[in-house]
Formats: C-alpha cells, structure tokens, sequence
C-alpha cells in the first residue's frame, strides 16, 4: 500500500481553518480531547472483547501513556484502545462527527470578531467546548496517527496531517492494537513537554478517567527520565462503584479532592450521598454537605459541582444540576447520557440534566430530613452554616416548601441554646395557644430579654427566636404551619395571651394595616387613661398611638409596631439592603404601658390629680426611652442620658431626705 493525499471535506477544512486559527485562546483542553479519546477507544475495545473472540490484542492491559519528548518536540497519546483500519481513520478523522458543530464555532468566532463575547465568556465556553480530535491542530505542526485496528487483518496505518486542509495515509509500523497521536508542537506550544504542567493537566481534567493515565518525560538530551511510567490519574471513579466497595478513607479522599485537596480538622462532611440511578436516566452522583460553609458561598461565580459524562469531565461548575437553595453541596456527578462536546448552554438545556436535577434534589433533601431527623447535634451544626441559604427555598422552590419546612429550624425562648422544628414547637403547643409566637431582631440576646415577650412567656407558651436577617421574609412566605399562623409578639395589639386568638384574627392580615388604628376607638377605657391621654399629646406625631398593654408583667413599658404592617426589623433589613431608601423606617411605633406596674401606675395618679404636672411629660419620655433602651437603641441617647441624670439625682436627694 503506498501513501495517498486526501482533501479534507469542505467543512472539516473550515473547521479546521477556525480551530486553529481565531476560535481558541485557551489550548490546553486539546488534552483533555484526546484523553477521552483514548479512553473511548479502550471503552470500546473492552466491550468489542467482550462480543468479537476474533478481536486482537485481548492481552493488552488497558491504559493511556502520554509521552513529552523534548527533544523531538513531540507530544504522544498513546492507547492500548480499539485502533482504527484504514477506511476507518479516513472516516472517522476526516469529517465531523456532530453536524451541528461548525454552524456552532462560527457563531462563536462571529460573536469574538464582532467584541460580544467576553473574555471570561470566551474561556468559559471553551472549557466547555471541545472539538475532538481537531483540538490537537491547536497545538501542532503537525499530527501523526499511527493506528492498527483489532479487527482481523487489518494492517496498521498512519495517517498525517498538518492542518492545511490535506492529509496522507500511509502504511504504518505499529504493532500491538491502539492507536497513538503523536504531536510535533508549535512553537508557542512548548510548555506541554513540562511535566507539571501535564501532571496538572491531567488531573484536573482527567483524574477520574478510569484507565490508567501514564507520564514519560524524555528531556532535551534524550534521556528517558521515566523508564517505568507513573501514573497520574486516580483512575477510579469511585462515584461509579458500589458503596459496599469503599471504605470511610475512600470517601474522605476524595472529599478532600473534591474540596480542593485541603481539609482542616473538624471540616469534615456533615454528610455525604452517593447515588446511581438506572431509569430514566443513568447516573452516578457522589454529593457532600461540606463541614463548613465554602468562602464562596455569596459569589456569582462560586464553585459548584463537577458535572462528567461517561468519566470525562465536561463542565468543572454545573451549578444547574442543584436549585440555588442547595449550592453549598460539593461534589460529583456523573452521567452516561450525556454528549460531551456541546457547549455549556448547550448541556445546561440538555433534558437529562432537569431529569438528574429533580432526583439530586429530591435526594438531598432526603438527606437533610434524615441527618435533621438523626443526628440533631450535626445538623445543629449545618443549620448554622447553611441554613440561611436553605431558606432562600422556601421564595424560590413550591414544589419542594413542604420538605423544606421540615428543614427549618430556630432557637427559642423556652428551648435554651437548642434549635426547633416547627413540628416540636406545635406539639409543645398548650391548648389555649393558637399562634406560632416569634420574635425578630439582629440580636438573639436582646430578643431573650426582650420585655415583649412578658405575658406570652407567662403563660407557659414559647417564643421562636429569629435573628437571621432573611427570617421574616421567610415567614412572609410560610404564612402558617398546620394551620397555626406565624404571629410577632412585637406587632399588632396582644390581648390576654389566653384568648387573644379568638379575639384578634386580624393581626396577619395584609389589609389590616390599620387594625390598631380602628381598635383605637372601640377599645375599653383603661385605668391609666389619663396618662395615655397625657401621653398621646406629649408624643403627638412621633406615636402612632399610647396605649394600655396585654403583652408586659415585669417592664412598665414596650415598643411596638402595627398589626399587619412592616415590622421595625424588617424595615431595618430592608434598609441595609437598599440603602437608598431614606425615609424607610421611621413610620410611627406604639409605646405600650403596663397598667399594673408601679411606675405607670404612680405616673397615672399623679397624670389624675394633676394633668399639668411638670414632671410627667419627662416620666413618659423616659418610659419611653426604657422601651427604646430594651430593644438595644434609644433614638436620642444623650437626651435620654439627661433624663436619667434628672431624675436619679431627685430619687438619691429624697433617699438621703429620708435618712435624715
Ligand atoms: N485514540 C483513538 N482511538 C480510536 N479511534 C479514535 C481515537 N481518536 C479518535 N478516534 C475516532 O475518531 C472519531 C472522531 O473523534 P473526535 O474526537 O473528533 O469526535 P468524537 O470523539 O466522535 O466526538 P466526542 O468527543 O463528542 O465523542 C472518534 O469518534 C473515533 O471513532
């Protein structure tokens, strides 16, 4: 047989022509291309084996050696796969495989040309994006294919190509069945004879490849510096593998891969779920809930998880494989139905990946409950660190709300430094209670001590304590919990905590916003009237209203905000996240007296004796400042100081008055 010259078909010259020429800044995935060739080529061969006893080269141990010989300058892949004949190679390396692709690079090359696409887009879809075995012409001169077919018979072959649009075939000399590509490098392409470069390489695109992935270095003088070649790759896709097969060590390893090779002690995994599926899609997932919550957690461009296909990996950051409620698990995912070459929007519209996405999800849910279920003390842990993101659900996931409710969990009053689930608060419920009691507020201390919570606490009922910023907007969404609604023990008007349900259905209500406003006229005269009339004229615009308390025992006095409107916390919230919003939070609060205590109550005789009195303006501000001063921030510190100073000094005169 003697050397013959082809054209190459007209696209496949264009493709070529865009390859090499304008379509790729970043050529290293050339590598990535031809691996999975390789490793194709052994998939096949082992399968062939299997069904063909005529197949050749059953002896050979599957495996890829790629060879950086400087002093050649050539780059080999070589594999133990199923080889190619002549009409084969002429095929197989001579057309394009997927018809779409060339329509695909010139859009792409277009959107470069015209400045649309941007640098990191660019890259981005290149990772994403691999041509093959056109990739190579990235980095060569020139490419030679020596080949030999398993297949009775067949001779072996080279085919050669500089990428100008020809290639020859020509009788070749191998052996043993496989095929190996052999590179003779550009000269802006040196740096893939270094050996870290190429060990770094192949493990961050091909580490889990499962065929042996071997390294030979040969320098510039010839010297073999690998006479036994090591490999590189873990070459075990231990996602793949039964649990049954793995010990704890296994999945630590790889954790620690999958982590970025570095775990402190104490960050390990709050859990882990390894996973295949049959039907109707197969894959396999490897999945963790890190120990810690990873730094980039907040980020656009977080890391995500590693999405492969058929052990090749295919997307380093598949973030559309997990709803953005779950985007702190790391790990692996692995399916066989997926193609490999298609760029990222391509593959991020691909239907297998929804259909993976629904059993991920559903599955680590699962995990969830079960780690909440079973290992409170973990989870305690994980609620910690994710839990924040784990509420984001709740606005942006129905389908899953009623797991994710499960999931939810706060600390109470009653309940110490324990977390509880809205379950455990409704059991705990006593009969007469009827709302799920909450409280809100940056500081979980000040919420504790908080003079709100008096009469509720009283009556032997329990308060959730909420001091995540994004927990009222969840509750927004939660409106109730087997049919108990969520109620603030900081908002609306508190009847007698006993039977305040049955009278005041209104205080969630979105048009109740002026409940308290038309409870003010119906409401029963109050024993300390004449100072809440008094006091009603000393704050004028700055109250919404002074009015008797339901809600304290021990404070003579609270702050409080409408029934059905915005809650002070949440204006705060808002404000620290448009920080625009000027005039936000200052809508009127309503001071609330207890009638039962001494101070209101002293206040009031003398507001009935003598309206006039000089002193009980300064005695409700400071009532007032006491309410202020409970919920951590007193809007006018060195009047109030004053006030304080004033009367101090009037109870220490008459205290030494009386000693004398
Ligand atoms: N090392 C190899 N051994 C045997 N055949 C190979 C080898 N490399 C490439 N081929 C053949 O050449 C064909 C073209 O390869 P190319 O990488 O361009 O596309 P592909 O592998 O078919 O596409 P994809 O990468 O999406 O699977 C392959 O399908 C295969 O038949």
């Amino acid at each position: 047989m003697s050397s013959e010259t082809h054209e190459f078909k007209a696209e496949v010259a264009a493709l070529l022509n865009l390859v090499t020429n304008s379509l790729y800044t970043n050529s290293e995935i050339f590598l990535r291309e031809l691996i999975s060739n390789a490793a194709d080529a052994l998939d096949k061969a082992r399968y062939q084996a299997l069904v063909d006893s005529e197949l050749g080269g059953k002896e050979l141990e599957p495996h890829i050696l790629i060879t950086a010989n400087a002093q050649a300058n050539t780059l080999t892949i070589e594999d133990t796969g199923i080889g190619m004949t002549r009409e084969e190679a002429g095929q197989n390396l001579g057309t394009i495989a997927h018809s779409g692709t060339l329509a695909y690079l010139k859009q792409i090359q277009e959107a470069k040309a015209k400045g649309e696409l941007s640098e990191a887009g660019e890259v981005n879809l290149i990772g994403q994006f691999g041509v093959g075995f056109y990739s190579a012409f990235m980095v060569a001169e020139e490419v030679s294919v020596h080949t030999r077919s398993g297949k009775p018979g067949s001779e072996p072959i080279i085919w050669r190509s500089k990428g100008d649009g020809r290639y020859a075939v020509e009788p070749g000399t191998r052996e043993a069945r496989g095929t190996s590509i052999e590179i003779t490098l550009k000269g802006e392409a040196k740096e893939f004879l270094d050996r870290w470069r190429l060990q770094n390489l192949i493990k961050r695109y091909s580490n889990y490849v499962i065929h042996p992935i071997k390294l030979r270095i040969v320098d510039a003088e010839g010297e073999d510096k690998d006479p036994e070649p090591k490999q590189i790759n873990a070459a075990s896709a231990i996602w793949a593998k039964s649990p049954s097969e793995l010990e704890d060590e296994d999945y630590q390893e790889f954790y620690k891969h999958v982590m970025g090779g570095f775990v402190l002690p104490g960050d390990e995994p709050f859990g882990k779920l390894h996973y295949s599926a049959d039907a109707p899609i197969q894959f396999h997932a490897l999945l963790f809930v890190p120990g810690r919550a990873p730094a980039d957690l907040f980020q656009e461009d977080r890391k995500s998880l590693q999405l492969y296909a058929r052990r090749v990996l295919v997307m380093e950051n598949c973030d559309s494989l997990l709803p953005q409620y779950l985007r702190f698990i790391r790990g692996v995912v692995d399916s066989e139905d997926l193609p490999l070459n298609v760029s990222r929007e391509m593959l991020q519209e691909h239907k297998s990946l929804s259909a993976i996405r629904r059993q991920l999800t559903r599955k680590a849910l699962k995990l969830l409950a079960e780690l909440a279920s079973d290992e409170a003390e973990t989870y305690a842990k994980l609620w910690k660190e994710f839990g924040p993101v784990i509420k984001e659900g709740l606005h942006t996931d129905s389908s899953q709300r009623k797991d994710l409710i499960e999931l939810l969990r706060w600390r109470s009053v009653a309940k110490g430094e324990d977390l509880v689930s809205l379950k455990a608060y409704v059991e705990a419920m006593p009969e007469d209670q009827k709302s799920i009691w909450y409280i809100a507020g940056p500081d979980e201390a000040a919420l504790r001590n908080s003079p709100h919570l008096e009469a509720v606490n009283a009556k032997g009922q329990d308060v959730l304590l909420m001091s995540d910023a994004v927990d009222e907007w969840v509750l927004q969404s939660l409106a109730e919990y087997e049919g108990k609604s969520f109620r603030s023990v900081t908002q609306g008007e508190l009847e007698d905590a006993a039977d305040e349900d049955d009278k005041d259905d209104d205080a969630k209500d979105e048009d109740s916003e002026d409940a308290d406003e038309a409870k003010k006229d119906e409401r029963e005269a109050s024993p300390i009237d004449p100072l809440l009339n008094l006091g009603k004229v000393v704050f004028g615009e700055r109250l919404r209203d002074v009015r008797a308390s339901k809600r304290l025992v021990d404070s003579p006095s609270c702050l409080v905000d409408a029934a059905g409107g915005m809650s002070r916390n949440m204006e705060r919230i808002l404000r620290m996240a448009q920080p625009g919003m000027g005039g936000m939070g200052n809508s009127p609060r309503i001071l609330e007296l207890n009638p039962e205590h001494s101070i209101v109550k002293a206040a009031n005789t003398l507001a009935e004796q003598n309206k006039d009195d000089p002193r009980l303006p300064e005695w409700l501000e400071l009532l007032h400042d006491l309410a202020a001063l409970s919920e951590g921030s007193v809007p006018d510190p060195a009047g109030a100081a004053k006030r304080f100073q004033r009367v101090l000094g009037e109870v220490a005169a008459a205290a030494v008055e009386q000693q004398s």
